[in-house]
């Protein structure tokens, strides 16, 4: 679904990505690991195209996206989950939930708003409240929720679950494994390693700009050494 072959993506002239290589087929939950400033937001950034790639591919449903709009690669059906979230601080929750809403993907059974809501029920309750007023959890929730409103084939998100407390991220994993379940591919950042072993069926790890692992959950859940050394845990 998602192939990413060989990019070089840059800052001004500062390299931050060096050849890096990824897929994420059909259904498939992967993740990309590393420590801080290694490049895994650069790597979700290349994809939706907010940093600009010099060399390499990326190819979405077998259409090359790499000079495409991010608008355009959000259309193809790539929903991001941005790291600091994003949300409109101005917009009530239905309105931040409604805002995005379109079916250009062409879902048999588009999402609706009591679909998200299922998904994550906390935020039910805060439909009138503004962004602004939620807790960083609940921030979250709809940052997922935004993203899913597009229909999305393949969701992305940066730091999944960065900074919350632990019941929230709870929260938040049981509706990822929700979405796993009914087939959403998707690409995952986040160093919370328990909950991705739970979730995911392979990873990347990241040093340098570069991939320097990648193997299946079962192969990383059994080699505590490439944890400790890339990873730091
Ligand atoms: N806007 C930017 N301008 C210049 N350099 C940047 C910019 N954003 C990131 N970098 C550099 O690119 C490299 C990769 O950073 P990136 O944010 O992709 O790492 P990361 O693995 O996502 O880390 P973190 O978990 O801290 O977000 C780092 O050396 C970082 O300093």
């Amino acid at each position: 679904m998602l192939t990413i072959r060989e990019i070089d993506t840059y800052y001004g002239e500062s390299q931050a990505l060096f050849g890096v290589s990824l897929d994420v087929g059909e259904g498939e939950v992967v993740t990309l690991l590393g420590r801080n400033g290694m490049g895994k937001s650069t790597t979700i950034k290349s994809i939706m195209n907010l940093a600009a790639i010099r060399k390499g591919t990326i190819t979405f449903c077998g259409k090359e996206i790499g000079a495409s709009p991010s608008y355009c690669i959000a259309r193809l059906g790539i929903g991001l989950v941005p790291e600091g979230r994003q949300i409109f601080p101005n917009l009530t929750v239905r309105e931040n939930i409604l805002v995005t809403a379109a079916n250009h993907t062409g879902s048999a059974q588009p999402y609706t708003m009591d679909d998200i809501l299922t998904i994550f029920p906390r935020i039910g309750d805060r439909l009138d409240s503004f962004g602004n007023q939620l807790s960083g959890g609940e921030q979250q929730m709809l940052a997922i929720g935004r993203a899913l409103m597009i229909n999305p084939k393949l969701l992305v998100l940066d730091e999944a679950t960065e900074g919350l407390a632990p019941l929230v991220r709870q929260e938040i994993w049981r509706g990822l494994t929700i979405l796993k379940s009914k087939g959403l591919s998707i690409l995952v950042v986040d160093k919370n390693l328990g909950a991705l072993f739970r979730i995911a069926d392979r990873h990347y790890i990241m040093e340098k700009g570069k991939i320097v692992w990648t193997g299946t959950n079962g192969e990383l859940c059994l080699q505590p050494e490439l944890q400790s050394r890339y990873l730091g845990v």
